[in-house]
């Protein structure tokens, strides 16, 4: 037999015979019985496609039911959905002929060369009228596989929430420990202060939204701090160092920020536009230590000191300077303090020159 010149009926039943896919009693298949079968091809019209050949698109409405005679369909849902490929016998597009004027959920391409049974709803009361017991048989059938379809999609979607969900999870997961990481390359282990990068990642940020100005740069030192390490031994001098950082923290607002900058040196950039109110935070941290070594100690043994005194150096931030500039003129006023016997702010006056 020429297979192009064949009519439906004889072609799928041709290919119907050696497909076990086609599985009528399964209620779920988009095989056609070869009663429905038969019928259909009976009734509706004939229409060759070519390989390549677009049926319908996704969402373009549509009012028609298909069936392969021969050749095969390509149904693709889009996105992440699986493809589907139909061959002989298998119907398709029956939303279309049953509520009318529907949306198309994909795109209906032909795999190759074939022959299809297009029925309208002209078509489809003619089936009615000759067999309506078959027809409501494919009907119920039909309906069945859209509703199986949608809980087949619907299964999925779940599973696709769930899994977006638990990306979700592991993604607020590891963004919470980056920040968690980047707040501890800023810190200072001993103290809990920012470190030196944790500054100058400060500054950098301060510079970028222009908010170094009003500023003030206080340097504190502790002053004889070794021989604190050298009498009572590292760990009271650790101790000493964390009473210092207290000190810096009890008075740092929410825009200052206190550094150690390393060993017994330490750092405030405070907003504070003029040189009082710079030297209020100096003479505050001088006298905060200097009454802390005034603490009465119980016990008859030699305890080792709280605190130890400090030495301060401080000048305004200059908006037209960088760090080293500041650094340099607050750490002249610091050396300046230290040559006048240590436990003491220093304010960085036009004649001390940066040493
Ligand atoms: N306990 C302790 N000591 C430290 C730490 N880092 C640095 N040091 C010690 O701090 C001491 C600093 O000594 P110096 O720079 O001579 O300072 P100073 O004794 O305070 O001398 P002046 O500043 O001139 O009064 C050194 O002995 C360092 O070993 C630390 O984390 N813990």
């Amino acid at each position: 037999m020429n297979r192009d010149n064949a009519g439906p009926a004889s072609v799928c039943e041709l290919t119907k015979s050696g497909s076990p896919s086609a599985a009528p009693s399964d209620v779920a298949t988009a095989v056609l019985t070869d009663a429905e079968y038969e019928l259909f091809a009976e009734l509706g019209r004939p229409r060759r496609v070519d390989a390549g050949q677009v049926l319908f698109r996704r969402g373009e409405l549509g009012t028609t039911l298909f069936v392969i005679a021969r050749g095969a369909i390509d149904l693709d849902f889009g996105e992440d959905l699986v493809s589907k490929r139909l061959g002989p016998c298998e119907f398709f597009g029956e939303l279309g002929l049953l509520i009318g004027d529907h949306a198309r959920s994909a795109d209906a391409i032909a795999a190759s060369d074939g022959l299809l049974i297009e029925l309208r709803h002209e078509e489809f009361e003619r089936l009615v009228e000759r067999d309506p017991g078959l027809t409501s048989h494919f009907l119920r059938r039909a309906i069945l596989r859209v509703v199986l379809n949608e809980q087949g999609l619907i299964r999925r979607l779940r599973r696709r929430n769930q899994d977006l969900q638990a990306a979700l999870d592991s993604l607020y997961a590891t963004t919470h420990q980056l920040n968690q990481t980047e707040e501890l390359i800023r810190t200072d282990e001993l103290t809990g202060l920012y470190n030196r990068r944790g500054l100058t990642l400060h500054l950098q940020e301060c510079r970028t939204i222009g908010a170094v100005q009003g500023m003030g740069l206080l340097l504190i030192d502790c002053d004889r701090f070794k021989q604190v390490n050298d009498e009572h031994g590292h760990l009271a001098g650790d101790r000493v160092l964390q009473s210092v950082a207290s000190i810096l923290r009890s008075v740092v607002g929410p825009d200052d920020i206190a550094c150690r900058l390393g060993g017994d040196e330490f750092c405030l950039l405070v907003s504070a536009g003029h040189r009082d109110d710079v030297m209020r935070f100096a003479e505050f941290i001088v006298t905060t230590a200097q009454g802390l070594m005034h603490v009465p100690r119980h016990g008859d043994a030699v305890q080792p000191p709280l605190i130890c005194p400090v030495s301060v150096g401080a000048c305004l931030v200059d908006l037209g300077a960088d760090w080293n500039d500041w650094y340099a003129r607050a750490d002249a006023a610091l050396y300046q303090a230290k040559r006048s016997g240590g436990n003491r702010a220093q304010w960085q006056d036009a004649g001390l020159v940066p040493v």
